[in-house]
């Protein structure tokens, strides 16, 4: 039986997919797999049991990814699942930020008992007035899964749009509109763009990234969009730009006492990823990459160990290893199947970084010894046979 705990709600459609092998009302002490979408994981334990986390979610910077790689906790995402859900969210406030739909709502509320609103939503209305995205510059900087679809909505809204990306991948690439400006300076954006959204992930290279600098450089009336994470924007300094003008909303998916009490910032309590489709589409991705892991010791979409498939395994039995990218590992791993007479009839093996993962297919299953001689040389970390 694998034990799987969920730290948050997990979509009942992705739950199902687990077969009758999966305890899916494990305690989190027990569970060999945790699924979590927003839970902070940075506190908790990790327990000898635990062998995968799978983040229901694009952003990862609420578990330990380093601590789980020592470990030997392979951590996946789902990229992409949630990506239109965001987007729309982002279409959805760009629009909240231009239009004062709020406070035409807001007046429709506070004045419902008025026999006459017919006749006083004429006068009123022209407080709430405001102007059209079209025609106007956006600025998207990050152009992954989300920030892409961005782009190519704006376009098709009638905006101008500046895409910066110094990572861009191939195939975000060949999916952008040949429309959008890929500019080099992110400046250029902070400069030239009346809207500015952004999509990157939290990391130390990242937190602050809109900050003083930024904000000096931006046109008066400038609206930004934050639906990524609160530490990318410096919210020390904005409320100083909200009064002045410079900025005229600050669009954010996370409050804190700060911006929630901001004069200028709209807040929303971080739904840019709540869609039904986004949620359903998340569980069925994050869950089908721990059944391939579990069952067959693949990994797909992992965000601290490499990609690495060997199929479904044909031979007696597979063992998959977890362990450092350092030297003579690889031929230790294999020397001990030798000395024991068991062959190896496939095997692959792929690095990220300071970690490697090997997959070795068998002619027979090899006995506890072999598992304790594998466990036990130096720079392995967890060892688990898959089959
Ligand atoms: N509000 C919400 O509910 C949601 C928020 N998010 C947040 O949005 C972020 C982005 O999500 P996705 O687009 O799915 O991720 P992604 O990984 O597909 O895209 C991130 C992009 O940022 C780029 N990037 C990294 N550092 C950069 C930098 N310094 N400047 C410019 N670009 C940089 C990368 O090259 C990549 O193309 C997530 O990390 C997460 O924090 C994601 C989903 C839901
Ligand atoms: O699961 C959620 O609602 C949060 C989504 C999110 O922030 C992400 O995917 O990075």
């Amino acid at each position: 039986m694998v034990n799987v705990h969920c730290l948050n709600n997990i979509a009942s459609c992705g739950l199902d997919l687990f077969t009758a092998d999966y305890n899916t009302e494990s305690s989190y002490e027990d569970a060999n797999v945790v699924l979590v979408r927003s839970a902070k994981m940075h506190d908790l334990d990790l327990s000898n049991n635990l062998v995968a986390i799978a983040r229901a979610g694009a952003g990862v910077n609420n578990i330990p990814l380093e601590s789980c790689a020592e470990a030997g906790v392979v951590v996946f995402n789902t990229p992409g699942a949630n990506a239109n859900a965001v987007k729309e969210q982002v279409l959805a406030t760009m629009l909240l930020a231009s239009r004062d739909l709020i406070g035409g709502n807001k007046w429709v509320e506070d004045n419902k008992d008025d026999a006459d609103i017919a006749k006083s939503t004429e006068k009123a209305k022209k407080a709430f007035a405001g102007r059209e995205i079209a025609g106007k510059k956006l600025g998207v900087i990050g152009l992954g899964a989300i920030g892409q679809l961005v782009a190519n909505a704006a376009i098709s809204l009638g905006m101008e749009v500046y895409g910066y990306d110094p990572y861009l991948s191939v195939a975000a690439a060949l999916n952008l509109s040949r429309e959008v400006k890929h500019v080099i300076d992110v400046n250029e954006i902070y400069k030239e763009c009346n809207y500015i959204t952004v999509h990157v992930p939290a990391l130390d290279s990242t937190k602050g990234m809109i900050g003083k600098e930024a904000f000096e450089l931006m046109q008066d009336g400038t609206v930004i969009i934050n639906c990524a994470r609160d530490v990318l924007v410096d919210e020390d300094v904005i409320g100083d730009y909200l009064k002045s003008g410079r900025v005229k909303c600050y669009v954010t998916d996370f409050p804190n006492p700060k911006t929630a009490n901001m004069e200028g910032a709209l807040c929303f309590p971080h739904l840019g990823a709540s869609s039904a489709e986004a949620e359903d589409n998340c569980a069925i991705m994050a869950v089908n990459e721990v059944r391939d892991f579990i069952e067959n010791g693949n990994i797909k979409n992992s965000v601290n160990y490499p990609a690495c498939n060997l199929g479904v395994c044909a031979t007696e039995s597979r063992v998959a290893v977890c362990h450092k990218n350092v030297p003579a590992v690889i031929s230790k791993i294999t020397s001990a199947m030798g000395g024991a007479n068991v062959n190896i009839e496939s095997m692959a093996n792929a690095s990220r970084g300071e970690y490697a993962y090997s997959l070795l297919d068998l002619d027979k299953q090899p006995d506890t010894s072999i598992i304790t001689e594998l466990a036990s040389i130096d720079g392995v970390i967890k060892v688990r046979v898959v089959k």
